[in-house]
């Protein structure tokens, strides 16, 4: 079978053009990344390239731009992956791309000059293309997110495929450079690189776009349940976030087993906002989360369940142990340089089978009973929540405010 090559350039070339027009347009209906148009304009830049070469017979001057056209197509690829994925995530910086480029364009230019060999002309050509490609290909295998990215890989072997493509036409061109059929095969394997790069690009474009859009859809939902979830001043559970967390654990095979819960809040906090002000408020609840968060162990569970009250449910802990729990979340609290804050607990054990609710009505009556015996201690409530029993309280080692 023998090939027209005007037709099959032209057939190369409006394949190019369509694939260019359809990013195009899809970058018109829809919301697209940074370093799309870069894409867009690798393919329109292409395709215009391979176009001179339709009158690179009657007019060869058209030659050296032509084929820089036809060149640069890795290079503002990865100018565009540069844009859309973080600069840092590239290994080489984006002046060694221009330097291949601009390398391998004055090597093929240098030999299209010397060299009146078409074969000769064709192989340098084909180093410099087939070079592009597989350093486009390896920095791209490279990236962060090379591994769950089906378009980067798409677009890494479709890569790798044209360095061997041209590689192996360069070898052509230089060994069997008088077979006729060679020169046909030749002829085909110039026409369908492009073409087959082109339409991985459009798949390429199309997809990492869907990937970017499916991952900001995840952080903004994520984003979104932690606004839901956190209370966003201390950074601690809120009281929907705590109930839903504390049910979990308490219906924990074992967990409940054992649990004890502590109550607490500062004490003469509407104090501290009325001499201080509502700010110094505000970093008094922040350094009280920070101590929280700082003594709880992974599988305990805290929130902040109203203005200054919090709580926290610590699974497999007994009632004493507890106290020492609310010992440690006070004593760096008590050495606080601009004003030693006192908390006042509500101890109690968490009954099996026992609801969240329940066991929190008997901490707040525990911790009831806290300010009334003078504030800056614990106190553990045993006994059901119509007879709630209250032990001594124990102070914490705060001076009362
Ligand atoms: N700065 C600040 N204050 C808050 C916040 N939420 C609630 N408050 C204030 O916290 C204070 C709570 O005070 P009370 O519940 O009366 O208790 P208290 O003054 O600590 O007294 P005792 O608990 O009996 O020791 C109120 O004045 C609320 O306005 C907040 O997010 N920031």
């Amino acid at each position: 079978m023998t090939f027209h090559p005007p037709t099959l350039l032209l057939c190369s070339v409006l394949a190019m053009a369509m694939s260019a027009g359809l990013m195009t347009l899809f970058a018109f209906s829809q919301r697209i990344y940074r370093g799309y148009f870069h894409w867009t304009a690798a393919q329109a830049l292409a395709a215009l390239g391979l176009g001179l070469h339709l009158l690179r017979d009657t007019h060869p001057a058209v030659l050296p731009v032509a084929n820089l056209l036809v060149l640069q197509w890795p290079v503002l690829l990865l100018a565009g992956l540069r844009r859309f994925y973080q600069r840092k995530e590239m290994t080489l910086p984006a002046a060694f791309d221009w330097a291949l480029l601009v390398g391998g364009y004055l090597l093929w230019l240098s030999t299209w000059i010397s060299q009146a060999d078409l074969m000769w002309r064709i192989a340098a050509f084909s180093f410099a293309a087939g070079a592009l490609a597989l350093y486009t290909a390896a920095l791209l295998v490279r990236l962060d997110g090379y591994a769950t990215s089906a378009g980067l890989k798409t677009l890494s072997v479709a890569l790798f495929v044209s360095c061997g493509m041209h590689v192996w036409r360069m070898v052509h061109s230089v060994i069997v450079r008088h077979d006729p059929d060679s020169a046909q095969v030749l002829l085909l394997a110039g026409a369908v690189i492009p073409v087959m790069l082109s339409l991985v690009m459009v798949y390429l474009a199309l997809l990492l776009t869907y990937e970017r859009t499916q991952h900001d859809l995840g952080e903004s939902q994520r984003q979104l349940r932690e606004l839901a979830n956190i209370d966003m001043l201390t950074q601690v559970p809120n009281r929907r976030h705590f109930h839903e967390l504390a049910g979990r654990l308490l219906a924990s095979p074992g967990a409940a087993h054992g649990a004890s819960l502590l109550m607490f809040d500062i004490d003469h906090f509407k104090g501290i906002n009325d001499r201080f002000g509502h700010k110094a408020g505000d970093e008094a609840l922040c350094d009280v989360a920070r101590s929280l968060r700082d003594t709880l162990r992974v599988g305990d569970v805290a929130g902040r369940i109203g203005g200054d009250e919090f709580v926290v449910v610590l699974p497999h802990t007994t009632v004493e142990e507890a106290v020492a729990v609310a010992s440690r979340i006070v004593d760096p609290l008590a050495s606080r340089p601009q004003m030693p804050l006192g908390l006042s607990f509500g101890v109690v054990r968490v009954e099996a089978g026992e609801s969240v609710d329940a066991a929190l009505h008997r901490a707040d009556q525990a911790l009831y009973e806290a300010k009334r015996q003078g504030r800056s201690c614990a106190v553990i409530a045993t006994g059901d929540n119509e007879n709630p029993v209250f032990a001594e309280s124990m102070p914490l080692g705060l001076m009362p405010m």
